[in-house]
């Protein structure tokens, strides 16, 4: 993979997927341009990946050959309408952002475009990402074929129909942060009962780390590896019932309903 890959927004999201990128070492850094309206992110990026800095949007748009959008939604528009002049049919512009449909996009640019719209998560960081990918009519199944092995350098990626790409941003784009959340309450939880906050952290990420591959590797139903943890008159079937009872699977799901719904409907 030779083809220069340039990212306009290099935020929370755009570091991961740079990070997961040169760390994976399947893209050379001198193959990527960044460029943040904020200075002191990409110095940082490029201190750490060694990678390029464009100094506009435009920059970023003539220098690559995949252009990844990874500003908020609501600055596609200004970026889109800097960039527009400079792309050609050679150029693939691949969006991350939530709520921006494929046929938003093609809008804000006026002309024919190669889009694939996707949808990663910050693991990417680690190599552990989990991204979903769909294109538009002009791009060609080569095209998504060639984005989607660029995201695999930094974890899972699958092509979806756009009209899942909401239920995608409920179960993986946004989920991290609910995990986080069950990190944190289970860490607070240990801490309660008198374990050392660090101690604390690693042994509640480490169970939910196991837990994860087990329902990956087993096959089996999470429902059946939870029973297998319960002991009849047991410890684990005493916070199993008090879960229950406050709503914890229904507390996730309306969660994530809400989470779908913004999704479908942001501007
Ligand atoms: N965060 C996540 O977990 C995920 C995010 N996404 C999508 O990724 C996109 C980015 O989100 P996220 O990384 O969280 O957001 P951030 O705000 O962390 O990053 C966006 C970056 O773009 C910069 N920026 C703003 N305007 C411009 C501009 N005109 N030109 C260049 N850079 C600009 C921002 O600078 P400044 O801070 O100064 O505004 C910021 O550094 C969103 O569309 C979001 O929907 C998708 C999946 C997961
Ligand atoms: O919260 C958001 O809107 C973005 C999209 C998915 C994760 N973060």
């Amino acid at each position: 993979m030779c083809k220069k890959i340039g990212f306009i927004g290099c935020g929370n999201m755009g570091s991961a997927m740079v990070g997961g990128m040169i760390k994976s070492g399947n893209i050379d850094k001198n193959n990527v341009i960044i460029f943040d309206r904020s200075t002191e992110k990409t110095s940082s990026l490029k201190e750490r990946y060694g990678i390029n800095v464009g100094k506009s949007s435009v920059d970023i748009a003539s220098a690559s050959d995949i252009i990844i959008l990874s500003v908020k939604p609501n600055i596609y528009k200004d970026v889109i309408e800097e960039i527009k002049g400079i792309i050609d049919e050679n150029k693939i512009i691949v969006t991350i952002a939530a709520g921006q449909k494929i046929t938003d996009v093609e809008k804000m640019f006026k002309k024919p475009v190669k889009i694939i719209r996707t949808m990663p998560n910050t693991p990417a960081l680690v190599g552990e990402g989990m991204s979903a990918l769909c294109k538009n009519q002009l791009a060609t199944e080569q095209d998504l074929e060639e984005i989607k092995e660029i995201f695999e350098c930094f974890g899972e990626a699958e092509v979806i129909k756009e009209d899942l790409i909401d239920a995608f941003i409920a179960v993986s784009g946004s989920s991290p942060a609910y995990v986080f959340m069950f990190i944190e309450a289970l860490a607070d939880g240990a801490v309660l009962e008198g374990m050392p906050r660090d101690k604390a952290y690693k042994m509640a990420c480490q169970a939910v780390l196991g837990s994860a591959k087990m329902v990956m590797e087993s096959n089996e139903h999470p429902a059946k590896l939870r029973d297998n943890v319960c002991s009849p008159g047991g410890t684990t079937i005493e916070a199993v019932a008090e879960l229950e009872s406050k709503g914890f699977k229904s507390a996730v799901i309306s969660a994530m309903r809400k989470c779908a719904h913004k999704s479908r409907y942001m501007k």
